[in-house]
């Protein structure tokens, strides 16, 4: 089986063409592990239509993946399944819009529909919004704030978000009880009003060097908030470069995927 090698800003996945016989959660944890191709996710690429079925490294499934989306459609163009420029695909949180902007180095931007504050979309345990909502956790009271963009998110807005990465605060919000299907993380650091930084912990990963529906999530809470510009695109800033984040209803996200490799891998059965 032809294995391939993407990232969106150093959000590493494996990609394959869909075949159904595989058992996903299983092949996704052994091909993401150190021993072989060492990736945050899976992603198999099902055909007419074109749909992205997602895996997190844990073998966990995810309805969204914001840099997965973009590496998706980088390779549909390399390996030809795709030609037009502008196409949409399939995810298990709706239908999403790719529009290329560039082939090389690839860029495309991608119409991630609609956020929602719903706690039933956020399987909270919880019958209101989670709007600067103050949790316990182990040793500290945080606040956070939730939303759904593709996949479940929540906000915590700090001074300094690269500290965030020493601590367990994001691990211990990702697996707080309020969240019934745990929650991904983002430590969200104000700029200026048009540019933030942001760190994610995933739920099924871990730290990532980024994340597309997270900076998604984190842009739509400071909006909310008034912290940035609510009529601008705001820039996001991430360990190995940007994302542009836009749109003031329907959110936009424009930004870089790379290949990296591609090898044969033997399944035991083949
Ligand atoms: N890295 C992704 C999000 C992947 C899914 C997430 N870990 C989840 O389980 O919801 C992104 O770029 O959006």
């Amino acid at each position: 089986m032809k294995v391939s090698k993407y990232n969106g800003l150093g959000n590493d996945f494996v990609v394959i063409k869909d075949k159904v016989s595989l058992d996903y959660p299983s092949l996704s944890k052994e091909l993401c592990s150190e021993e072989n191709f060492d990736t945050d996710g899976f992603i198999s690429v099902k055909e007419n239509p074109l749909e992205m079925i997602f895996y997190n490294k844990d073998g966990s499934r995810a309805s969204m993946c914001g840099n997965g989306i973009r590496c998706f459609a980088k390779y549909v163009l390399d390996e030809g399944i795709e030609e037009k420029l502008s196409f949409p695909v399939q995810t298990l949180a709706g239908e999403m819009f790719i529009q290329v902007q560039e082939k090389e180095p690839f860029s495309c931007t991608v119409n991630m529909g609609v956020a929602t504050f719903s706690p039933e979309k956020l399987f909270a345990k919880t019958d209101e919004e989670i709007i600067k909502k103050t949790i316990q956790l182990s040793n500290s009271e945080v606040e956070i704030t939730s939303c759904f963009i593709g996949t479940i998110h929540t906000v915590v807005l700090v001074e300094d978000a690269l500290a965030e990465l020493e601590k367990n605060t994001g691990e211990e919000i990702c697996h707080h009880p309020l969240f019934e299907q745990q929650t991904n993380v983002n430590f969200v650091q104000i700029l200026n009003e048009k540019e933030i930084l942001v760190r994610t912990f995933e739920r099924g990963v871990g730290w990532t060097l980024a994340c597309g529906t997270g900076c998604c999530a984190s842009v739509i809470v400071a909006k909310r908030f008034g912290l940035v510009d609510k009529h601008s695109p705001i820039t996001v800033h991430l360990e190995k470069g940007t994302l542009e984040i836009s749109g003031e209803k329907e959110i936009y996200m424009t930004g870089p995927a790379e290949f990296e490799y591609e090898k044969e891998y033997k399944l035991p059965n083949e």
